[in-house]
């Protein structure tokens, strides 16, 4: 297998909505789990996403990761490398998109990286180096209430400056405007000025195809789905990838019952978890009981194995911005978020002892613990359920899975519903 691409992911969901785009844009393209291990057989791919959960580690591991992810797909042929960060740029001033970044520009033996997490299909973009999330700056979006990494600066050039060791520049959109050699040549001559990073406007996806156009040829860039985006259509152009490589994974039905999981407390999701009430049975975890040493696994456990026969549960510790504030307040930040994270991924375990095979889970952070308490290895792509959330296959599990890993911040209210039907 050579690569056309290859990409580290910092969240299992953010890798597959990064998967779901070169997918679609025609790059027959796997998740993994981490680094394969030595002698694992993969299905041929134009592609590989490696997933990682290094967005809310310390910085030192999250780098040691990423560059073992980046040194196994260059072995796999990959000549550029994407780091997949968060559409919103979720980071804090310790990290770790900077450090991560410095990392991989040096292996790769860059002077400057191109940096941009607009994804214009969900509303993110990016204006003199401002990323507006809908309408309003990420500064005034629900981004600035995030649980781990609250988002209250818009400045891109700024908030990345402060993680990166390299001074940081812009390519704004008259740049972008005037095409990929335009591009091109701004980012040497930033190099020359001595920036490692260039954040580079981008409004519309016409704008993603000329970055992707101007950096193929270079060996790595920093960005989220919409950059993906760029990046497969000029290699599509070049006639790298796969007719109908959308259509690649999609196979039988895997049966078994269905369930859904919501550690996100993010505004969409709690209006998701507020319409799936209508059509399924919730069960809301109460986290201060979990804190307090209450066995809230077995509790929920019981709640669906009563009504898992009848049809799909679901089972969220979701909450708005002032519980959750409260929460974190008497009990620190990593604490609650590791313990419901590790009751919710405890959850998804019994649910698959008791014949769960098709699983929807809303949140980063949540999907990771889950799909490492399941021992998932690989993923295959199939449709798309919302922009940016693909249904996904697993690989390499006897008795294969369907599950949905959604951003939290992605699908409309009806989402719960849909992926169950998308699943069926
Ligand atoms: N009621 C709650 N109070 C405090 N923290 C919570 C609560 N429910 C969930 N959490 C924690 O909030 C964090 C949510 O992060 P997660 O990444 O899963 O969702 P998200 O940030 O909305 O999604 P994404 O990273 O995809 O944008 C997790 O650490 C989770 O355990
Ligand atoms: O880019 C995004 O917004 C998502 O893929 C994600 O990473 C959210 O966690």
């Amino acid at each position: 297998m050579s690569l056309a691409l290859g990409c580290v992911a910092d969240d299992y969901t953010g890798a597959s909505d990064l998967a779901n785009t070169l997918t679609k844009a025609g790059l027959r393209t796997i998740q993994t789990i981490g680094v394969p291990e030595e002698g694992r057989a993969l299905p041929e791919a134009d592609a590989v996403v490696v997933a990682l959960k290094s967005r809310s580690i310390p910085a030192d591991q999250a780098v040691a990761r990423s560059r073992e992810a980046e040194a196994w797909l260059r072995a796999r042929g990959a000549a550029h490398v994407m780091f997949k960060v968060c559409s919103t740029f979720d980071s804090t001033d310790a990290g770790n998109i900077g450090p991560v970044m410095d990392a991989l520009r040096a292996e790769a033996g860059a002077a400057i990286a191109l940096v941009t997490p607009a994804f214009p299909e969900t509303g993110r973009s990016v204006y003199q180096g401002n990323l507006f999330v809908g309408s309003v700056p990420l500064n005034e979006s629900p981004l600035k209430d995030h649980p781990l990494n609250p988002m209250r600066d818009a400045n891109l050039v700024r908030v990345l400056g402060r993680q990166s060791a390299s001074p940081v520049g812009l390519i704004d959109t008259a740049t972008v405007a005037r095409g990929a050699e335009a591009v091109a040549a701004r980012l040497q001559d930033l190099a020359a000025e001595g920036k490692g990073a260039a954040i580079a406007d981008a409004i519309f996806d016409s704008d993603l195809e000329t970055l992707g156009r101007a950096i193929i040829a270079e060996k790595f860039s920093v960005g989220a789905s919409g950059l993906g985006l760029g990046l497969a259509r000029a290699l599509v152009a070049d006639g790298r990838g796969t007719q109908d490589a959308a259509g690649a994974a999609v196979g039988e039905p895997v049966g078994g019952a269905a369930a859904c999981l919501a550690g996100s407390c993010s505004q969409a999701t709690l209006q998701q978890v507020a319409a799936a009430e209508k059509i399924m049975p919730v069960m809301r975890l109460d986290p201060a009981r979990l804190l307090a040493g209450a066995d809230v696994v077995a509790e929920a456990l019981a709640f669906a194995a009563e009504r898992l026969a009848a049809g799909p549960v679901l089972i969220a510790s979701s909450a708005p911005p002032e519980a959750v504030r409260a929460l974190q307040a008497e009990h620190g930040v990593d604490a609650a978020g590791h313990a419901i994270e590790a009751a919710l991924a405890a959850i998804a375990e019994g649910l698959v002892a008791r014949g769960v095979r098709r699983l929807v889970v809303a949140g980063g952070e949540t999907s990771g613990s889950v799909v490492d308490r399941l021992g998932l290895t690989a993923f295959l792509l199939g449709p798309e359920i919302a922009a940016g959330v693909p249904v996904l296959r697993t690989a390499g599990r006897p008795e294969p899975m369907l599950l949905a890993l959604k951003s939290g911040n992605f699908g409309g209210p009806d989402f719960f519903g849909r992926a169950l039907d998308m699943m069926a």
